[in-house]
């Protein structure tokens, strides 16, 4: 048996279009639309990629996208100062500064001083305490994304083992605590985890989010598991046999995955689309909280 394949895409489609459809109530009320402005520095050729769609699919959702490109030498202190004067501008509901950020700028003081009810990355040490107490906040997007998806393909989750293989504060970390918030047992491993493989054969859900392209194999997966893979390696074809050039593959072995498992996300088409619908709904949801506007519980 072959395993059932998520649709990311068509999910974060889906999602996408429930955001739009809750910005006309929003704007009746508020009087503009909801906006969300993303900061890049430098000149990575894969961020531009990401924060060119990002403004795309903010616009259709029909929310007011800015985006300020500064150059790689650009100053820590100048960016803060930008960040400030986002912090202060009414207009603006969502900020993102695209990571990674170049050396010689701190990240973890550049994400302190966003405001954290303008953090729709979740980022911010505040969310972070947030996310871990329970508390109202906003919650990183990705890992978010992942929960969507299982939760419409497993509805509930409790007791359920889930083991996050990877532990960044973006994806691991913040993964690991709402699996928890959803009543499932969760390990998190990493490079230093004993018998890696053996423990992710105990996962009912599986989510890789090492950086390490195909790394995670069949014989890793326990049968019917459902597998979560948030990699997102761009490889050389040539190392496959392939005619040259490069292509995107995830952190889990897909073609013996799906041999294996019950369920299992695509890449591309998996997580990644997620993503950016969830950033989308972070800052619609951002909007209504910040101009006291009621959002129906549930509805988003
Ligand atoms: N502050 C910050 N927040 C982020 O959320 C953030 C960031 N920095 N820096 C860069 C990463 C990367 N990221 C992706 C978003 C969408 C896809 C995506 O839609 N991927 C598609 C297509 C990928 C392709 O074809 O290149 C897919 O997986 O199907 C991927 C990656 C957000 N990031």
């Amino acid at each position: 048996m072959t395993a059932a394949i998520i649709d990311g895409k068509a999910f974060a489609a889906t999602l996408r279009e429930k955001v739009a459809a809750l910005v006309p109530a929003f704007e009746a009320a508020a009087g503009r639309r909801p906006g969300l402005t993303v900061v890049i520095v430098g000149e990575d050729a894969a961020s531009q990629v990401y924060v060119r769609s990002k403004g795309k699919a903010t616009e259709a959702a029909g929310m007011v996208s800015t985006t300020h490109r500064l150059p790689a030498d650009t100053t820590q202190d100048d960016l803060l100062a930008l960040i400030g004067t986002l912090n202060a501008d009414p207009t603006v509901d969502g900020i993102l500064v695209q990571l990674p950020l170049p050396k010689h700028i701190d990240e973890q003081v550049v994400i302190a001083t966003i405001d954290p009810d303008k953090d729709v990355d979740g980022f911010h040490v505040v969310n972070v305490g947030r996310l871990g107490v329970g508390q109202e906040g906003f919650v990183p997007c990705t890992p978010l994304g992942c929960i969507m998806l299982l939760e419409d393909r497993l509805g509930d989750l409790s007791g359920l083992n889930a083991v996050v293989v990877g532990r960044s504060n973006i994806v691991g970390k913040p993964m690991a605590q709402l699996l928890l918030a959803k009543s499932c047992t969760v390990t998190i491993a990493h490079s230093r985890t004993q018998d890696l493989p053996g423990v992710c054969r105990r996962a009912d859900i599986l989510v890789a989010a090492v950086g390490r392209p195909e790394m995670i194999k069949g014989d890793w997966i326990k049968p019917g598991a459902t597998v979560i893979d948030v990699g997102i390696n761009r490889i050389d074809n040539r190392t496959d046999g392939g005619e040259g050039g490069t292509r995107l593959v995830g952190d889990v072995d897909f073609a013996e995955a799906v041999e294996v498992a019950g369920a299992i996300t695509p890449v591309p088409g998996g997580v990644g689309p997620m993503t950016i619908a969830v950033l989308l709904r972070n800052t619609l949801v951002s909007a209504y909280r910040r101009e006291g506007v009621a959002l129906g519980k549930g509805s988003i």
